[in-house]
């Protein structure tokens, strides 16, 4: 099988963790011979810095041609005053929408060693395993019309446009009982179809499609319920399905159940499970070129592109396990660092993600 990936580190601590990532990607590679060929590109304010797009046509044209993708994050400050249009969040939209990446997976598990490190109390999230579906290329960060713009009274005035068509809401709720079927049952759809026309059709249609899962139990929440519900009984939830915007706020928001933005993996797939593999979080700034970063985001979306772009069940599992055994050896970067552990960066921890790769 081929395995041809295209690295992209992207912006800020994108290289950092990047890096650290295909470490162990490498690791993998050699020890369960994978034959995995890696090739690089720009995006996002890189890419706009080398070809004045923060997805330039050629860089498209290679995500195309590979099996998978493998992405950092982008944006940062320095872009923040170009065009809009331009900006490297935009080269993140894009690439998601042209190659159909609409199923987006975003699993918040709390590995045991990290319970002190949740913002909740150990015994509300010890065996903590969510798994959040967001719908990735549809929704208020794509509608159209949207404008900026001045009024003849002199006020600035701004809107987006949240649309959602029957066909896009369908095949995301199909990910999600899919999902659930493998899982615990249990299907939470999140929206507010008490307020938006968007969110009406959304319930309809996850209802209609329920008609072919008997077997697994629909339920319904509007967002700001699930927000709280996520921090009073997150437990509660086995795999949530919602859209672009409530899927990326709630995902960030049940990081921190796991003890870090840093620990949360994703995988945004297309039909046939081709797919971007990417850490929830951003480019983080603030710590950028600081050699902290937390990698393990990274580490775990190579075990998620393994798993379900290349069916090496083996490899995902052996990497899972690596970091695992290195939480158990007490390392932690600042980000779920807590008392009697050893404080280590970004690179440590990569290294010894892999040693424990190797060694098993
Ligand atoms: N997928 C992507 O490429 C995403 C890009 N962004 C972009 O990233 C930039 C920064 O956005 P923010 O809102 O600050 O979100 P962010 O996720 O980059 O950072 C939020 C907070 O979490 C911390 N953090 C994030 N990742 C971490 C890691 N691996 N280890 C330790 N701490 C970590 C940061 O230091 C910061 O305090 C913006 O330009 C934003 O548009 C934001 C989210 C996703
Ligand atoms: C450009 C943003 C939509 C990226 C983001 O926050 C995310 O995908 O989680
Ligand atoms: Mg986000």
């Amino acid at each position: 099988m081929s395995m041809k990936i295209l690295v992209l580190p992207g912006d800020g601590i994108g290289p950092e963790i990047m890096a650290e990532a295909v470490k162990v990607l490498e690791l993998a590679n050699d020890k369960f011979d994978l034959g995995a060929e890696l090739s690089y590109d720009d995006l996002g304010g890189a890419a706009y810095d080398r070809y004045g797009s923060p997805l330039a046509d050629e860089t498209l044209e290679r995500a195309r041609q590979a099996d998978a993708i493998l992405l950092g994050a982008v944006g940062g400050p320095k872009w923040d005053a170009i065009d809009p249009a331009l900006r490297p969040e935009r080269g993140l939209l894009k690439i998601r929408s042209q190659l159909e990446l609409f199923g987006n997976l975003r699993p918040a598990i709390l590995y045991p060693q990290l319970a002190e490190a949740s913002t909740l109390k150990p015994e509300v999230v010890s065996g903590l395993d969510i798994l959040i579906v967001r719908e990735l290329t549809g929704g208020i960060y794509f509608g159209q019309p949207r404008e900026r713009k001045v009024l003849e009274s002199g006020e600035r005035f701004a809107f987006d446009t949240l649309p959602y068509s029957e066909s896009e809401v369908r095949r995301i709720a199909k990910v999600g009982f899919d999902s659930a079927r493998v899982r615990g049952k249990k299907l939470c759809s999140v929206d507010k179809a008490n307020v938006l026309a968007s969110s009406q059709l959304w319930r309809e249609v996850v209802e209609e499609v329920g008609k072919d899962y008997p077997d697994v139990e629909l339920s319904h929440m509007y967002v700001d319920n699930a927000a709280m519900q996520l921090v009073r009984a997150p437990k509660q939830f086995d795999v949530v399905v919602t859209d672009n915007l409530f899927g990326d706020i709630l995902s960030d928001q049940a990081s921190m159940l796991t003890g870090s933005i840093g620990m949360l993996p994703s995988a945004s797939l297309d039909a046939n499970n081709k797919g971007m593999y990417e850490p929830c979080h951003g480019s983080a700034p603030d710590i950028a070129g600081k050699g902290i970063a937390n990698p393990l985001a990274t580490i775990l979306s190579v075990s998620m592109m393994l798993r379900y772009s290349f069916n090496q069940v083996e490899a995902a599992d052996a990497i899972e396990q690596a970091v695992s055994l290195v939480l158990d050896q007490k390392l932690r970067t600042g980000d779920i660092m807590s008392e009697g552990c050893q404080l280590v960066g970004t690179a440590q921890m990569g290294d010894a993600v892999a040693a424990a790769l190797k060694n098993l």
